[in-house]
């Protein structure tokens, strides 16, 4: 989708100039200089609805603004052009200020070993802080956390913001679109079918068995059985680990992880843009299972011009589906709740 817009854009100054219309978005990539802070800022440059990008990294922001912002996408003679700007370490405020929307893939990664849980001990600090950040400068910007534990980090974010008195639960999502990428992707291969037509429901959180391929709900999903449904369902919830092995030491998905951030940004970009019916898997602060003390769910959230329009019943399950998510829950309230200690001992 965000390449065919790019496409479309490049060829097609008209069209071009009617995106030009749209809404102006700043967007802010707080982790900029990151492997997957690198890529991503590349992909939103390719999105129309971005009118203005400010890179953010404690290193090398600058560099990485200067050379996305020769990339000439939205730059012919009458339009404005994107205005990408790159801030060192000391720049937290002026990157953050009148920005929309922030994503935020700052925090190291994983190394073989470790599981997401690991990283809590440093990313937890950064992400608060970013948060901190993001209350005082732009406490209305819509917030993507990318950097994980996912399940904990954005449990994070949100109180801290709540503590600011700025906290709009509509606002804050975490980014688990590389599952359903992967759901996609892996559930294609074996239907033989373009993963384009393969959508795939993800549900629960983001980190092993937190997360819940909804199979069953997708036609060539619910004919995939016995050891063949159990080897891809283990693999969509393990594939951050496949990416992690095989790098050796090197880091985690960075790549896929800027297309699906540029995925889920897009789709909000959109939404906030008056698009009707942006549906995706992320996240939020959910009343789904609430009633068992656990507040933060990723399922299915129609995006609206203030962010989460509707959160979607996550709907039939198979039995098989009913095992998965009865074993998602207790780690996911454990993650939660990490997260929110955190904060409040903080
Ligand atoms: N949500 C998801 O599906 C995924 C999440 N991730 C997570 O994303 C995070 C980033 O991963 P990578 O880009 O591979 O790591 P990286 O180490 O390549 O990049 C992280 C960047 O964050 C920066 N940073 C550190 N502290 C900062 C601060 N206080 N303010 C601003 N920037 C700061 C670093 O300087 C570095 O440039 C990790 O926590 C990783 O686990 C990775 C893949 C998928
Ligand atoms: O596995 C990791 O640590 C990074 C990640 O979240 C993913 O690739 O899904």
């Amino acid at each position: 989708m965000l390449f065919r817009a790019a496409a479309r854009s490049l060829s097609s100054p008209a069209r071009q100039f009617s995106s030009s219309a749209a809404r102006q978005s700043k967007v802010t990539v707080l982790g900029a200089g990151g492997g997957i802070g690198q890529p991503l800022s590349l992909l939103l440059k390719l999105n129309p609805h971005v009118t203005e990008l400010s890179l953010y990294d404690i290193r090398g922001a600058p560099g990485v603004a200067a050379d996305v912002s020769h990339v000439d996408t939205n730059s012919v003679p009458h339009l404005t052009s994107i205005k990408v700007n790159g801030y060192p370490a000391d720049k937290l405020d002026q990157a953050l200020e009148g920005t929309d929307v922030v994503v935020i893939p700052a925090g190291v990664p994983r190394k073989p070993g470790m599981t997401r849980d690991d990283l809590f001990n440093t990313n937890a600090s950064i992400v608060r802080d970013l948060a901190a950040a993001v209350a005082r400068v732009s406490p209305k910007a819509h917030v993507l956390v990318i950097s994980n534990p996912v399940n904990s980090t954005v449990p994070i974010v949100s109180a801290v913001l709540e503590k600011a008195g700025v906290y709009d639960p509509s606002h804050v999502f975490g980014v688990t679109t590389l599952d359903v990428v992967r759901a996609q992707r892996f559930l294609a291969g074996i239907a033989g079918a373009d993963p384009k037509d393969v959508p795939v429901t993800v549900v629960g959180g983001h980190s092993g068995a937190t997360i819940v391929p909804l199979l069953s709900q997708t036609p060539y999903g619910k004919v995939v059985t016995g050891e063949v449904y159990k080897k891809l369902v283990h693999r969509i919830q393990f594939g951050g680990d496949e990416v992690v092995q095989a790098k050796e030491g090197a880091g985690s998905a960075t790549l896929s992880m800027a297309y699906a951030g540029a995925r889920f940004a897009g789709a909000l970009l959109r939404a906030l843009n008056g698009e009707k019916g942006v549906i995706t898997p992320t996240f939020v602060k959910s009343p789904l299972f609430a009633d068992q003390g656990i507040d933060f769910f990723s399922s299915n959230v129609e995006l609206g011009p203030n962010g989460v329009e509707k959160i979607l019943p996550i709907g039939q399950l198979s039995a098989e589906e009913e095992e998965l998510l009865a074993a998602c829950l207790p780690d996911l309230k454990k993650n939660i709740e990490k997260g929110k200690k955190f904060v409040s001992q903080s």
